[in-house]
């Protein structure tokens, strides 16, 4: 269903800090494949979902989402087709609007927009049934200014968010990284239950290696500019952290320290 080939991209070609971020690279995911990507600082992971989501352009390559070719589509029209969350709540939510307003607009996501319109009385009731299951408290905080919630249930109203129009692919870019562990234990649930509850295909980025074993049916691993690993749901099954940590090290010669002490 996402299909990029030989992507490429340099930031400030022919300048003295030239840097080649991603070197044609290629990956086939296929339908409601839940996708983690580890790699190594500067790997060029967020770049990667960058592209995909149009805030960057490629320099050559190819991304094709469910066969239409997206590679230099306009990112406020790629926008309709995908969900994302960023590890900054800020830029997927508006902290100074309510939860309802907040939802609102998502809600309206490709419509011609206006608030007082768009909140829709009818929608409260199916927001706050939906907003109950995420088991987060936020069903009776529908009046709160987002800026004043917890970073765990601002995370969980982005995802929700992005789930909501039942985006083609959600591009998650370390979205529990800024969490205390229990917090990001409680949003990766979050998260795996809302995936499967809507089907929706995949991109975690993500440096916590328990998280890259325990949630999804893939692995892809980033070094350089370079996918170095691709496992399956088998092959990341039969992997204990020790043997993921290895794993890392002979790709990227060293392992960073947040990744093993989130083991
Ligand atoms: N807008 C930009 N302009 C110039 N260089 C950039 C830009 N964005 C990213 N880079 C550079 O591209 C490289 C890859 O960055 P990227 O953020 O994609 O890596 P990453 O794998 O997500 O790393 P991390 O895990 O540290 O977030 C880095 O060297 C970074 O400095």
């Amino acid at each position: 269903m996402l299909k990029l080939q030989n992507l490429s991209k340099t930031f400030n070609p022919g300048t003295p800090i030239e840097n080649t971020v991603l070197k044609n690279l290629s990956l086939q995911v296929k339908e409601k494949d839940f996708i983690s990507l580890l790699g190594s600082n500067g790997a060029g992971k967020s770049t990667l979902l960058h592209l995909i989501a149009g805030t960057y352009e490629a320099d050559g390559g190819l991304i094709l989402l469910d066969g239409q070719d997206i590679t230099y589509e306009k990112a406020h029209v790629r926008a309709k087709l995908l969900g994302r969350v960023h590890q900054d709540p800020r830029l997927s939510v508006s902290p100074s609007m309510t939860l309802l307003e907040n939802l609102s607009l998502a809600d309206a996501k490709g419509e011609s927009f206006s608030l007082k319109k768009a909140v829709d009385i009818k929608r409260i009731s199916y927001y706050k049934e939906q907003l109950a299951s995420l088991g987060l408290g936020l069903e009776s905080k529908l009046h709160t200014k987002i800026g004043l919630l917890s970073g765990g249930q601002r995370q969980a109203v982005a995802l929700f968010m992005a789930v909501m129009k039942k985006p083609k692919l959600l591009l998650l870019d370390e979205h529990t990284a800024a969490l205390d562990p229990r917090t990001s234990e409680l949003i990766m649930k979050v998260t795996e239950s809302l995936i499967q509850k809507e089907g929706i295909t995949t991109l975690m980025v993500t440096h916590n290696m328990n998280h890259a074993l325990a949630y999804g049916n893939r692995l892809v691993m980033m070094h350089e500019g370079e996918i170095v690993e691709d496992l399956s749901l088998e092959e990341k099954a039969a992997l204990s952290t020790k043997d993921l940590i290895a794993l890392f090290q002979k790709n990227a010669h060293s392992v960073e320290d947040r990744m093993v002490l989130q083991v």
